[in-house]
């Protein structure tokens, strides 16, 4: 079926019970809202609801068995998707009746089903995208939300937000999901990951037939868990899932630090089918006994690569390995970023199941949305240097008004210092960092998003997935130490198709980025500056861990690196190799270098094997050859530091 419009939408599910996936066997929907669930036996709920005259569907890919051991296999084992009919869910206990409509418009929430092209997105800025997917078995990407099975309930939010046809991770991120496949996915900042990963969700935990959870006193049992680095993070992914999720009688939850528990745990305690969480609050809540995870069919990391890096890996271990979830296989899982250097993607496949990788755009590469300049400013000149910019910026502005400026630091001692600075001379300022509080962090977001104080200054707190409409500029006024750090932090601009501006101030402390950032410019088809081409070409010997050579598209699924390569390499997250510059690319298959049989050789404990801040040796990126050996190797072949 292809389809293009909302009409076309209507259309289909205008048509007789046959939507699903053509199958007989109708069953009564037999769904229980999650606040009843855990005291009520779900046959008092089985009743037909009188809203709900679609029968459902057995057939399909297989529709899952009792508990998780008993999935039917479909696609890789796992049923997955279209198993089960879809819960509608009216009747006298549906909580649809009184949910408060998070499009908070007219109330009615009447979706805009004749819309045309959504005025947010320009679709044609990702048009020429290259994809790449590996694995087996992968399913085919579709053009349109129509043609993929969400179920009528969500089809109408998808209209609600306006989005008129997928981005092209979602075209190929939700068939994958909804064929009930693990997914490794990377994707560029501001394409519509959230979506790819929610819709999927909540789809598949509308068709669950088999809703039973256990009667715990005082655990409650989610369906999906989401989880997130930071909190401001975890919100917006809650508000995005509760608009995803209106009126499917899905509900979400989000739990997360720096606020009271108790509020929390009684919005827990009225039911959750979907928990979006921090690390630390959800392990809190596992030791609470107030969470369990033994249900859990779905688990999403957001931000995939931060959550499986040194600071968090061991709180996720905890999580996804150390309590009551499903183990892979039985549960989906999907880990989502812009970002995956290679000994991430091997870390987290740990976590997954027979997945597919997908790659939208390059691994790790922005997007040319996003103009990017580089100025050289030493330390002392930087504040005069931003006053400048944002002069021009206001005198260039709509009416004089200051366009909303995101300016990234490396302390939270300087956040404030800039901030307090830019207030004294006349630019209304605020700042995130983590020495606020959870509510002044809150605040100054509010008030940024609204324009009252159209400056942010932000510690790496606020890099990665905000969405905040209308970001004009970043200013990388101290860069970071880490080029996949600085993909996230411009792509706070440039997203859904807009356009932005990206600066960033250079000087000698920051000779390490040189070469990855005049490479990711490049990709990026911006213009490099000479003299940061000259600090690139000098930084060249003795590799680095900001390594990103090689130049071709597409993601790199870890998998086929390490069967396809010997030592050699020269991709950015591709099979090791020696240093570049010199040896560009050049193969050290046989050198041992205490890589070869050890994954991440010296991963955690040895931090000198690998580069530092990550402590893991092993993989190209941060791997050996960093400073004063330039051309260590990884070992006897990369396959065997992999496999
Ligand atoms: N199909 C669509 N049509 C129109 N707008 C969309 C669509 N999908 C997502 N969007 C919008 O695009 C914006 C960016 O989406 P989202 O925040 O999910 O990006 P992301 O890929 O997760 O970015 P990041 O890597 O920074 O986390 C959001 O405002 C979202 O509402």
């Amino acid at each position: 079926m292809s389809s293009n419009s909302w009409a076309d939408v209507s259309e289909s599910e205008r048509a007789p019970s046959g939507w699903g996936y053509g199958n007989s066997r109708p069953l009564r929907t037999n769904y229980v809202p999650p606040h009843l669930r855990s005291r009520t036996p779900s046959s008092e709920f089985a009743a037909p609801s009188p809203g709900n005259d679609r029968g459902g569907y057995g057939g399909g890919y297989g529709g899952r068995g009792q508990g998780y051991g008993g999935r039917a296999s479909g696609y890789g084992g796992r049923g997955g998707g279209g198993g089960g009919g879809w819960n509608t869910r009216s009747g006298g206990w549906d909580r649809r009746d009184t949910e408060t409509n998070p499009f908070g418009n007219d109330g009615s929430a009447e979706p805009a089903v004749n819309e045309q092209e959504n005025t947010v997105i320009n679709f044609e800025a990702y048009e020429d995208i290259p994809i790449e997917t590996s694995g087996e078995n992968v399913p085919p990407p579709v053009n349109t939300f129509a043609e993929i099975d969400l179920g009528e309930a969500l089809n109408l939010n998808i209209q609600r937000c306006k989005y008129v046809k997928p981005t092209p991770v979602q075209r190929n991120a939700i068939p994958i999901l909804v064929a009930g496949r693990d997914l490794m996915a990377c994707a560029q900042t501001g394409s519509g990951k959230t979506a790819a990963f929610c819709f999927p969700i909540i789809s598949g935990i509308m068709k669950d037939q088999q809703a039973e959870r256990p009667r715990g006193v005082r655990a409650v049992y989610p369906l999906a868990v989401i989880l997130s680095p930071t909190r401001e993070l975890a919100c917006q992914i809650h508000d995005e899932a509760r608009k995803f999720s209106y009126q499917t009688g899905v509900k979400v939850v989000v739990a997360y630090g720096g606020t009271p528990i108790n509020q929390q745990l009684r919005e827990l305690e009225r039911g959750v089918d979907i928990l979006v969480a921090t690390p630390g609050r959800l392990n809190d809540l596992l030791e609470r006994g107030r969470v369990s995870l033994q249900m859990v069919r779905f688990l999403a990391l957001d931000e995939a690569d931060r959550m499986l890096d040194m600071g968090f890996e061991p709180q996720i271990r905890k999580i996804v390995q150390q309590m009551d979830m499903p183990p892979p296989g039985v549960r989906q899982t999907m880990l989502f970023s812009a970002t995956f250097p290679r000994e991430i993607q091997r870390l987290a496949s740990d976590f997954l199941s027979n997945y597919i990788f997908l790659a939208v755009g390059r691994v790790g590469s922005s997007t040319d949305l996003i103009v990017q300049r580089v100025e050289f400013v030493n330390d002392s000149d930087k504040r005069s240097h931003l006053m400048d910019l944002l002069h021009a910026q206001r005198e260039n502005g709509n009416q004089g008004k200051q366009a909303l400026t995101l300016v990234f630091v490396e302390t939270k001692k300087g956040a404030d210092s800039l901030e307090n600075w830019l207030c004294i001379n006349g630019f209304p300022a605020t700042t995130i960092h983590g020495d606020r509080s959870q509510q002044e962090r809150e605040m100054a977001l509010r008030s940024f998003k609204t324009g009252r104080t159209p400056i942010l200054v932000a510690t790496d707190v606020a890099a990665r997935g905000l969405d905040i409409p209308h970001v004009a500029h970043v200013v990388n006024f101290d860069l970071p130490n880490d080029i996949d750090d600085y993909v996230h932090r411009i792509g706070r601009t440039g997203r859904a198709g807009n356009s932005g501006l990206a600066t960033a101030f250079f000087n000698d402390n920051n000779t390490s980025m040189a070469k990855p950032l005049s490479e990711l410019m490049q990709e990026a088809n911006q213009e490099v500056p000479d003299w940061l081409t000259r600090y690139a070409s000098r930084a060249s010997f003795g590799g680095g861990k900001n390594r990103r050579s090689g130049g071709r598209f597409g993601g790199r699924d870890f998998r086929r690196e390490s069967f396809s390569r010997g030592g050699g390499g020269g991709d950015y997250y591709g099979a090791g190799g020696g240093g570049y510059g010199t040896v560009p690319g050049g193969g050290y298959g046989a050198m041992p270098g205490g890589y070869g049989t050890v994954p991440g050789g010296g991963y955690g404990t040895v931090p000198g094997g690998g580069y530092a801040p990550y402590g893991r040796g092993g993989g190209a990126y941060y791997g050996g050859g960093y400073g004063t050996v330039p051309s260590q190797g990884y070992g006897p072949g990369v396959a065997s530091a992999w496999d």
